[in-house]
């Protein structure tokens, strides 16, 4: 079998400890093989960690990739607002040709700041899986559906393009992608349409990821028109269950968080898109407290606006403690953990985690920097001073997809000219 060894540096163990040690994988199963001390292991290849700290690749596990082409086009409004003024009039007019390079330029930016898996809810993801079986990155993708602002027939359309993209495109890209169903949120999609597909769904094992609970006008027509939570709405739609997870879970009182730790649904903690969206803040280390799996998301680039999951980790930890006014809530160990395991326990993926069998997922972070220095404690770096930019290797199930900061799979200047170049005919559509 061929193998690669990652050696030289310290690692991250799934005990939030730094050791020094090497790490031995299977490049063509895309497994970790064995941790182990420093010149024990002896791979096909090597790759130089000297100087760094290997870490399980970041795990994004909410985002809208292509949003990368809405990067600072509306800023500084509320969700419903900037949703319905700004951000579906230009989404109207997305092609396949602009998801394409949206999603070249994001995937791009998760591979140079150490994302190695993310979860994508978006329009054409045929197009998504093309572009994460190219550049090697893993993914759980699925294809948004909404049934506000549609007859009947159109929204039927969504949602069975929904699941005929979830049936396809399961295991696609070497197996590197996993397919999910997405109705878009609670109240963006009626309840017929949850009775008709979420059985469906169920009985073919796909898993249901959702937005809720993000913004409180999201909150109080269900309760006015159900006279019950939303979650506990969802929860007897079937859409809450062990391979679901929702996204932001900002406004979630005490039943329903003992919901979600009782039915083992996810929540996806997207800080930085609660806070410029002013949504609120999630009550992340009382659903810790609960018993419920959280993992982190940037959510789209138009909301955030980048898609650095450093950033993000900063973003939690700042966030988790002002919402408690506790300075002890949300530490640096438990955002470092949530944004690898918690984050790829959500998807179901064998990754987050540097130990034997696991996915070779990982991130070399280069330590040898002013904002680094000095070195009192690993963990904390992680979370609060390392940058995305700090990243100098990205391995994703076994392969090198950036090593010494140039990406392998990817022309990082056609994507970005790219980029641009549909973003801006995009918008000059829209406005016309
Ligand atoms: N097939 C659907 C597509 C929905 S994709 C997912 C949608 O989520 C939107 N979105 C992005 N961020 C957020 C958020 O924070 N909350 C709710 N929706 C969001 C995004 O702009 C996109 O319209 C349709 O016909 O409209
Ligand atoms: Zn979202």
């Amino acid at each position: 079998m061929p193998t690669l060894t990652i050696g030289g540096g310290q690692v991250l163990t799934p005990e939030m400890a730094v050791e020094t040690a090497d790490v031995l994988v299977d490049t063509e199963a895309g497994e970790i093989l064995a941790v182990e001390e420093p010149g024990e292991l002896d791979g096909d290849e090597y790759l130089d960690a000297s100087g760094g700290l290997v870490i399980p690749g970041l795990v994004n596990a909410h985002t809208h990739v292509a949003m990368t082409l809405f990067r600072g086009h509306a800023d500084d409004k509320a969700l419903d607002a900037w949703l319905q003024e700004d951000i579906w009039p230009v989404e109207a007019e997305l092609t396949a040709e602009d998801v394409r390079a949206g999603t070249r330029l994001g995937i791009a930016e998760m591979i140079r700041t150490g994302t190695t898996a993310f979860a994508d809810m978006y329009f054409f993801m045929e197009e998504v899986a093309d572009v994460v079986a190219e550049s090697g990155l893993r993914a759980m993708l699925g294809s948004g559906c909404i049934t506000v602002g549609k007859d009947e027939g159109e929204a039927h359309e969504d949602f069975e393009r929904g699941l005929a993209f979830a049936r396809e495109y399961d295991g696609y890209g070497d197996g590197r992608v996993q397919t999910m169903f997405n109705p878009h949120s609670l109240t963006t999609v009626g309840e017929s349409f949850y009775e008709e597909y979420i059985p469906i769904a169920r009985e073919e094992g796909i898993p249901v990821h959702v937005h809720a609970n993000e913004t409180t006008n999201e909150v109080e027509p269900i309760v006015e028109d159900h006279d019950k939570r939303p979650l506990a709405y969802a929860d007897d739609l079937g859409v809450l269950g062990e391979d679901s997870f929702i996204a932001h879970g900002v406004h979630v009182d005490d039943r329903e968080q003992a919901l979600l730790a009782d039915t083992g649904t996810a929540v996806i903690h997207c800080p930085a898109s609660n806070m410029k969206l002013a949504s609120g803040m999630a009550p992340v280390q009382s659903l810790l407290d609960a018993g419920v799996t959280v993992g982190l998301g940037t959510d789209g680039a138009a909301s955030n606006n980048d898609l650095d999951m450093f950033d993000e980790m900063r973003d939690a930890a700042m966030v988790g403690k002002l919402a408690t006014m506790d300075a002890s809530a949300v530490p640096a160990e438990a955002v470092v953990e949530i944004a690898t395991q918690g984050s790829a326990d959500a998807l179901g993926f064998e990754s987050g985690r540097i130990e034997a069998g696991a996915n070779a997922d990982l991130a070399v972070v280069d330590l040898e920097a002013e904002h680094l220095t000095p070195a009192h404690d690993l963990v904390s770096h992680l979370t609060y001073a390392v940058k995305g930019s700090d990243v100098c290797h990205t391995v994703c199930d076994g392969q090198v997809l950036m090593e010494d900061r140039e990406l392998q799979t990817m022309d990082l200047d056609a994507v970005t000219q790219a980029a641009s170049d549909h973003a801006e005919a995009l918008i000059e559509r829209a406005d016309a």
